[in-house]
């Protein structure tokens, strides 16, 4: 079994990927890029990809939900927890003072801007592809590197040579990062009680009430959900497509029956994936909604088109 990862290794995502359930013993592999990860198990040189999915300050990680979005389809089959923490590191000798560029996965640099305002306040924030990617350029740059220092992981820094200037500089301590195991489609493992629903919607016009009715759908079978994201569909403005995670099972009945629902509202709708929540929580539905309300419901209309006294 092969797994890829966000690399190169000593990134946040290598970490979730030691932890993915249902791969123990996999090679695990890192490439440099989210795309690269999806596009290995889509082509099939990969039988599953890790890759960062959401954050609990940053929210939704643009590039991956794009890419869950759209090309051929994927299914999500495990979700991992990581807290982060980072250090900005930098080559030996570099003192805080010389740093003038702070290079990292935009993730971590948004979720460490407030502490880069205060300490460097005229540096310039570098994007890289990975938080280890960053460390790694700027340890192994012979010359001029493209920033002066990293925000990372401990562990990457000084797997880069790095020194680290400064530890713990997020702006949210307790900051929890989400991470998917994707792999190609297939049947959704079975209900546990604890699950999450990943699916992708879109909207079938421009119109006042169409993000309602979309909503419509949970709400009305008393599913809560856990995330929401607007995605723009990249053909003109104002068009969007919205990311959605809700607790529950695609096998619960209230729950096919809103995906069901989603299907006749929605022009098109991309089921990613039903998959055991890391957190454990069972939904709490409101009265009315549970599962076996649904199947008492079910039973009472079969009575009813079998003519058999319903009440
Ligand atoms: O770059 C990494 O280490 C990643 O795994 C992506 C990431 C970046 C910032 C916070 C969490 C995950």
């Amino acid at each position: 079994m092969r797994l890829v990862y966000l690399g190169p290794p000593g990134t946040f995502t290598e970490v979730a990927a030691g932890r993915a359930p249902g791969t123990a013993g996999a090679e695990r592999v890192p490439v440099a890029s989210v795309d690269a990860a999806l596009n290995a198990v889509r082509e099939g040189e990969a039988d599953f990809a890790v890759v960062p999915i959401e954050n609990s300050v940053e929210g939704g990680v643009t590039s991956t939900l794009d890419a869950l979005g759209a090309g051929r389809p994927l299914s999500i089959r495990a979700e991992v927890l990581v807290p982060v923490t980072f250090v900005l590191a930098a080559r030996p000798g570099t003192a805080l003072a010389d740093v003038r560029r702070v290079g990292s996965h935009p993730h971590a640099l948004a979720q460490c801007r407030g502490w880069v305002a205060e300490h460097l306040p005229a540096a310039l924030a570098v994007p890289a592809l990975s938080t280890a990617a960053a460390a790694q350029v700027l340890g192994g740059a012979a010359g001029e590197a493209p920033y002066d220092a990293a925000l990372c992981a401990e562990p990457a820094a000084l797997a880069a040579g790095l020194e680290v200037l400064a530890r713990d500089v997020a702006d949210n301590a307790g900051a929890v990062t989400r991470f998917v195991v994707v792999g190609r489609p297939a049947a959704p493992p079975p209900p546990t009680g604890s699950d999450k629903t990943t699916v992708v919607a879109s909207l079938a016009e421009d119109r006042s009430g169409a993000l309602l009715e979309l909503l419509e759908q949970f709400a009305t079978r008393g599913i809560n959900l856990t995330r929401i994201e607007s995605r723009p569909q990249g053909t003109e403005l104002g068009r969007y497509t919205f990311s959605i995670d809700c607790e529950g099972h695609v096998a619960d009945p209230r729950v096919s029956e809103a995906l069901m629902g989603l299907h006749r509202v929605c022009p098109r709708v991309r089921y990613l994936g039903s998959y055991p929540r890391a957190d454990g929580l069972a939904p709490v539905p409101p009265p009315g909604t549970a599962d076996a309300d649904f199947t008492a419901a079910r039973a009472w209309l079969a009575d009813l088109l079998s003519g058999r006294p319903a009440t």
